[in-house]
């Protein structure tokens, strides 16, 4: 229908419109008046400590959780939180432009998880490797970074746990980000799609996809490059290679895809850590992450383990990574549920120190919301 054709439908079209404006200013004025407020938070902190933390994990996963308990809909919890993760990036970004390092180049998951967690507003910084990101965040060159810990198909990821053992003391776990892990097959405009002879991603990507590759493409050379983001770099210049990588290098590339969604199991997702130099303090949903260096000797894992059951706490993962250290052969990563502050974790994380040779806290830390 025709724009000028007066009717009932463009009648209520107008007034709906209307109705829109009207709201969109009241969203405006509230929205100003919350990153005023947050201007306020700013030098309430500064006025207590010139050397203030603004970004404060523990409060941002409480405003979340309680708008997602606040939600009647017809937005979800998800879609809703996700607005204003937004809305609380942008007031942090008034408090203080917070600098996030990330594992890169550009385009990566963990690109992805970063933005997931900190919002639009923060300064991301593409880093070339796991270890370079720990180093940003303890020489202070970044206030964070976000490094992937684990894959639900493929297990962990090593270099972040070696990392955390070689890392300083003040290194510390502020938070954790689940991310549902889509994988396509990517092109350019100049690829021969009956040609493809070559496929690149990370190792993790091509493990992730092995039965789709081996059912569609099981000629093509299956190429481990350092991140998705390069196998994406790459395909730009080779008319018969693709690459396996997911929305962020498609969009950063400017690539089209074949096929979506082709990882093996359809709840393939990655969880990344979010580290910082400070102790994060209770949001009332928490973990802890620690390690625990134990000497070579018959059941120590069992020694290390009891004390958190007899305490009933809900162990969420182990891991095991052997040593560096000739003194013993095992370090054992452990996350539980609770926080380092809470009675019985304290009692639990006493008992087990006295049968580790080593055990260190790497954080507590609110569970990830988004
Ligand atoms: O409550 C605070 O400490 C704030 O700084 C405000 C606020 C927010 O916008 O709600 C902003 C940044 C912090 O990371 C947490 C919350």
């Amino acid at each position: 229908m025709s724009d000028h054709m007066p009717s009932q439908d463009s009648e209520t079209l107008d007034t709906l419109r209307q109705r829109i404006d009207r709201l969109d200013q009241d969203i405006l004025n509230l929205i100003s008046e919350r990153a005023r407020c947050a201007q306020d938070v700013a030098n309430v902190k500064l006025a207590e400590n010139p050397d203030a933390i603004f970004y404060r994990p523990e409060r941002e996963a409480g405003v979340l959780r309680r708008i997602m308990e606040l939600n009647q809909g017809p937005l979800s919890n998800e879609e809703m939180a996700r607005l204003f993760r937004e809305i609380m990036s942008s007031c942090l970004a008034l408090e203080q432009p917070v600098r996030v390092a990330y594992l890169g180049p550009e385009g990566t998951f963990t690109e992805q998880a970063a933005l997931k967690h900190f919002g639009g507003s923060a300064v991301h910084v593409s880093t070339n490797a796991i270890d370079e990101v720990f180093r940003e965040v303890e020489a202070g060159a970044t206030h964070y970074g976000v490094v992937p810990v684990e894959n639900s198909t493929e297990g962990i990821v090593s270099h972040t746990l070696d990392s955390f053992m070689a890392a300083s003391p003040s290194l510390k776990i502020n938070g954790e980000v689940v991310l549902r892990i889509h994988q396509h097959l990517l092109v350019s405009e100049r690829t021969r799609r009956d040609q493809i002879s070559r496929i690149y991603s990370h190792s993790q990507s091509l493990a992730q996809c092995r039965k789709w590759l081996d059912a569609h493409y099981p000629h093509a050379e299956r190429i481990a490059v350092s991140s998705n983001a390069e196998a994406a770099r790459l395909v730009k210049s080779e008319w018969h290679s693709a690459a396996i990588a997911g929305d962020m290098a498609a969009k950063r590339y400017g690539l089209e895809r074949v096929a979506e969604k082709i990882e093996d199991q359809p709840d393939n997702s990655t969880r990344f850590l979010i580290i910082g130099t400070h102790d994060v303090p209770p949001s009332g949903d928490d973990k802890t992450s620690i390690v625990a260096a134990m000497r070579n000797k018959p059941g120590v894992l069992h020694d290390l383990l009891e004390p958190f059951q007899r305490h009933g706490i809900d162990m969420t993962r182990l891991e095991s990574r052997p040593s560096r250290n000739g003194a013993w052969s095992y370090v054992f990563f452990i996350d539980f549920k609770g926080h380092q502050n809470d009675e019985k974790v304290r009692a639990a994380l006493d008992e087990a120190q006295a049968c580790a040779a080593e055990l260190k806290v790497l954080g507590s830390y609110p569970v990830g919301v988004l």
